[in-house]
């Protein structure tokens, strides 16, 4: 039996050149173009079928990351199909994708809470804000973890470096959650990275050769750095062949210290990614 076809994708025009296109399905970027190029990987073998995360582009991760809870693996956000609210097309400047999430059957059977999420994809002139924010509608206190998983395009992993981390400890889920000691180093990749950094409040910077993105976050405590590397991402059925060099993921997450929120309480989690000029600046140390 085929699986039941997706919503079709959201499209909107920001200011000057930037698009971005998300899924309701997980209330899912799947692009964002902005200054002449596509910012954002999703993998051509990337599945669509409901129940399967999509493959790139930035999945929303709610309320558990990874295996650290009992429901599905990263939580079900990503695989729930949202509602999209709609937006004002007739001003660029406030261009807006919005979607809702709100508890049902299918959240409850995991985790039994009532809450209201919500997910804005801002695109401006050089930038890109996503915002996830949760409200606690029970009778009762609950705790999750998030993320906003953004694959970042790269021309080539191999000289990709992220910045802002040198001095931060970090859990390495390569080696079972290993504390590592800050590398006094950009982050490379050489092989499979997995690292969640703690307390990461301050902008990191992306270098790719001659291209530099910053990446800041707002309410998300955490860093999660991850490539796959060559020999994982040979396992894996939704990536091409050479797909793991096409990209960089760098998390917004709060895993860590989960968000604990009493009944009317709400929260705000943002990951902004700015355009900026020359990547040189950043080659000391790398
Ligand atoms: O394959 P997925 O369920 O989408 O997870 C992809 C990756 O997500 C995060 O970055 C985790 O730190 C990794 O351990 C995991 O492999």
């Amino acid at each position: 039996m085929n699986a039941p076809a997706l919503p079709a994708p959201l499209i909107l025009n920001g200011p000057g050149d930037a698009r971005v296109e998300a899924s309701a399905f997980g209330a899912h970027l799947l692009s964002w173009h902005c200054r002449g190029q596509e910012r954002l990987y999703l993998s051509p073998n990337a599945g669509f079928g409901a129940g399967k995360a999509i493959r790139g582009g930035v999945p929303v991760i709610f309320p558990q990351f990874g295996e650290r809870g009992d429901g599905p693996r990263h939580g079900f956000a990503r695989t729930l199909t949202w509602e999209a609210e709609s937006a004002d097309p007739a001003d660029p400047q406030a261009a807006r994708l919005s979607f809702r999430l709100a508890d049902r059957e299918e959240t409850r059977r995991h985790w039994p809470h009532r809450f209201e999420a919500g997910l804005d994809i801002e695109p401006g002139a050089d930038r890109l804000r996503i915002a996830l924010s949760v409200r606690n509608r029970d009778r009762s206190a609950f705790e999750f973890s998030a993320a906003l998983h953004t694959y970042l395009a790269v021309s080539d992993i191999a000289t990709t470096l992220v910045h802002g981390l040198e001095d931060r400890p970090y859990l390495d889920s390569a080696q079972a959650g290993a504390a590592c000691p800050p590398s006094d180093a950009p982050v490379r990749f050489d092989g499979e990275v997995d690292r969640i950094y703690a307390d990461t409040r301050r902008p990191l910077r992306i270098t790719d050769g001659e291209q530099m993105l910053r990446c800041e976050a707002e309410g998300f405590a955490d860093t999660v750095v991850w490539n796959p590397g060559e020999a994982l991402a040979a396992g894996m059925a939704d990536l091409a062949p050479g797909g793991h060099r096409r990209f960089v993921c760098v998390e917004a997450a709060q895993v860590l210290r989960p968000v604990r929120l009493e009944p009317g309480e709400a929260w705000t989690g943002a990951q902004i990614l700015i355009l900026e000029g020359s990547a040189a600046q950043y080659r000391i140390g790398g």
